[in-house]
Order: structure tokens, then C-alpha cells, then sequence
């Protein structure tokens, strides 16, 4: 029999997947293409989204967050597993996506010939508005993103980042109960940033929006995020809270240590730490207990070694940390998972949401 608490989640769920998998098939060789093995870019994913959070789905490049997004949004069949939307079978009736949801997909070239004005009044008939009510929305969210000295110009004419902004108003103009946005801010500027997360948020407080977030920013997911789910190689590694993940690394804290030149590795105990910390450049990060990073910083602060020293900082476990011991990469880089991270298998098992 079903408990009660199972039954509510279920009514107040905004997306519900199941078992979802999404292999793309083989690449033959031809005229001078190698040929490329099979991708299963989504391996039994399992997610549940509830009705007006924010929820992102947070993984490196290829992790498969964007195949995800596309079949949450009835633009790609899964090969297995089911996908509900607000209560309807979108793996069924793929159509009904656009009553449901905004998408915001990586690429804007359906909308790069018309205008910024256009655009946006074109996706609010395309929603059901009448030409007024069309007029009347895109002129609110041109205000509200500070686009209004940019409407009249084709978006094939603008900056990256105005193009993008562009793109999240047509994206948001009339209202839809889920947004689904992939890497909404790449490339903008930290005034249009904020102007986006300002305009997200409105639609989760006054229409009760929710809002399914792609994005390898870590730094950004943390501070917007209510619950997250890490992707890695098309699996659900982690799943929870940005808080809830943190308190999974456990009372570890973050030591790093930036060099003058090189690390004076020739001093015992700093080779000792040099076995544990993810080196980049001058900098090695290391994730220790509070003892440990006690001692760690007397001897660097207090021995031969401070010579050697440019800066150092201690802090609390970041949704980053988190990511780097599931396996992920850090951001900004593109190298392995970290030398102290587990490989996104079985030692991460108790994250994972059932
Ligand atoms: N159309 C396609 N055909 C074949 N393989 C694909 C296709 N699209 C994506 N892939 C592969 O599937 C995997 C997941 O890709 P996907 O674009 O979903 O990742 P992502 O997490 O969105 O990455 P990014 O952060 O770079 O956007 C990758 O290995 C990618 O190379």
C-alpha cells in the first residue's frame, strides 16, 4: 500500500522520470570520418523535479545533461523509461510539451533573423496570446531584462551574450508552468546574469513556476539552486539538497595553497601533503579534517616552507568539492576527476537517489 508521504510527492511532482535510457547508435567510417562507438548518453536515469523549485542538473562536458533536458522536453525519444510532465506521458504524446514548458536549448538560430522585439512577441502568439496581450508581454520582459535598446535589432546581429539574453526573454515571455533552461547565462556579463536569475525567480514567487536548470557552473548552481542532481557519463551520481551534499563530504574542509614558484617539495611533510592534493599550476588543493588542515597550515605558515608560500585560504566544502569527489572535474578544467575523487561508482551509492 502507498504511504501517504509517497502519494503527495507524487501530486505535487513537476517532472517524474524513470529508467530512462538514451543510447545514441554507431558511427560507420566513411571517406576519411573515423568511426565512432555507440554513446549511452542516459543509462536508467531516475529523477523526480517537485512543482516550483529550482532544480539543476549540474555534470561536465558529455556528462549527458543536455540529452536529458532534450528528452524532458519531448524533443528526443527515449530508447527506454518514462517521462511525466506535470501528470502528462510526454514519451507518449510528445506534443503536449510546448503547453507545457519553455525551452531554452543551446542553440538560437531558429530566431536569428528576427528581431529581439519579434522574437519575443513571435513566442508569445506561438504560446496562445492574442496580438495585445503578445505586444504587452514581450514589451514587460524587454524591460525586465534591459533589452529595450536592443529590440529592434536581429539577434544574428548581436554580441554572444545579447543573443543569449535575447533568447532567455522569448524564453520566458507568457507564461509556461515549467522552464526548462540549458545553460541559461553562458557568455553574459554579471549585470545581465542577475538580471536573469532576478527574472527566473519572479516566475517561481508570483506564477509558481518551476524550473529545471542545466549548467556545469558550480559556483552559480550553489547560490540558486534547491536541489541539484550531479550527471556523470549519463548516470544520477548524487541527488539532493546543495546543503544536503555538502554535509555528505562530510566535516572536511578545503586548504589551498598557492606557490611563489613551485612547491618546495624537497621539504618532507610538503611532499607528504603533494600525495593528496590536486595540483593546478601553482595551486594545490587539498580536502582534509580540521586537524589535519591544522597541522597543514602550521607547517606551511610556520616552517621552512612559508618561504615558498604565496597565499593560502581555508574553506568550507563548496557544491564544487562535492562534485570533484563524486568524480566530476573541476570547474574550468578539462583533465580527470580529481586524484582523490572516486570514480562515480560504488562509493558514491549512498548519494544516489533512490
Ligand atoms: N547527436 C549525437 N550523436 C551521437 N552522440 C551524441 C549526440 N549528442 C550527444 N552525443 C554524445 O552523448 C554524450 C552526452 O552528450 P550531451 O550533449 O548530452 O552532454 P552535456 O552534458 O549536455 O554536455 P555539455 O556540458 O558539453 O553541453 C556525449 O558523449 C556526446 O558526445
Amino acid at each position: 500500500m502507498e504511504t501517504p508521504n509517497r502519494a503527495e510527492s507524487r501530486a505535487v511532482s513537476a517532472v517524474s522520470v524513470e529508467g530512462l535510457v538514451k543510447t545514441y547508435p554507431p558511427v560507420r567510417a566513411r571517406r576519411g570520418t573515423p568511426a565512432a562507438p555507440a554513446v549511452r548518453a542516459s543509462d536508467r536515469i531516475g529523477l523526480d523535479v517537485r512543482q516550483g523549485e529550482i532544480f539543476g542538473l549540474l555534470g561536465p562536458n558529455g556528462a549527458g545533461k543536455s540529452t536529458l533536458v532534450r528528452q524532458l522536453t519531448g524533443l528526443l525519444r527515449p530508447d527506454e523509461g518514462s517521462v511525466q510532465v506535470l501528470g502528462h506521458d510526454l514519451v507518449r504524446h510528445p506534443e503536449r510539451a510546448s503547453r507545457l514548458l519553455a525551452y531554452l536549448g543551446q542553440e538560437s538560430s531558429a530566431l536569428d533573423e528576427l528581431t529581439v522585439g519579434l522574437a519575443a512577441e513571435t513566442t508569445a502568439r506561438l504560446r496562445g496570446l492574442e496580438t495585445a496581450a503578445a505586444r504587452a508581454a514581450r514589451d514587460e520582459v524587454l524591460a525586465e531584462l534591459g533589452l529595450e535598446p536592443l529590440a529592434g535589432r536581429p539577434l544574428k546581429k548581436l554580441s554572444g551574450g545579447q543573443r543569449r539574453l535575447a533568447c532567455v526573454a522569448s524564453a520566458l515571455v507568457g507564461e509556461r508552468p515549467l522552464l526548462v533552461l540549458d545553460e541559461p547565462t553562458t557568455g553574459m556579463d554579471p549585470h545581465a546574469r542577475r538580471a536573469v536569475w532576478a527574472a527566473i525567480d519572479r516566475r517561481r514567487a508570483e506564477q509558481g513556476a518551476t524550473v529545471l536548470l542545466v549548467t556545469h557552473n558550480v559556483i552559480e548552481a550553489e547560490t540558486v539552486l534547491d536541489r541539484v542532481a550531479v550527471l556523470d557519463r549519463g548516470r544520477v551520481i548524487a541527488c539532493g539538497t546543495p546543503g544536503g551534499l555538502k554535509a555528505k563530504v562530510g566535516d572536511e574542509v578545503r586548504l589551498e595553497l598557492v606557490w611563489r614558484e613551485r612547491a618546495p617539495v624537497e621539504i618532507p611533510e610538503v611532499a607528504a601533503l603533494g600525495v593528496t592534493a590536486r595540483a593546478s599550476g601553482r595551486r594545490w588543493t587539498l580536502r582534509l579534517s580540521p586537524q589535519e588542515a591544522r597541522e597543514a597550515v602550521a607547517l606551511v605558515t610556520g616552517g621552512p616552507a612559508f618561504a615558498a608560500l604565496d597565499d593560502f585560504r581555508l574553506a568550507t566544502p563548496s557544491l564544487e568539492d562535492v562534485y570533484v569527489a563524486l568524480g566530476g572535474r573541476p570547474e574550468g578544467t578539462n583533465g580527470e576527476p580529481g586524484e582523490h575523487g572516486e570514480p562515480g561508482g560504488d562509493g558514491v551509492e549512498g548519494l544516489v537517489k533512490a
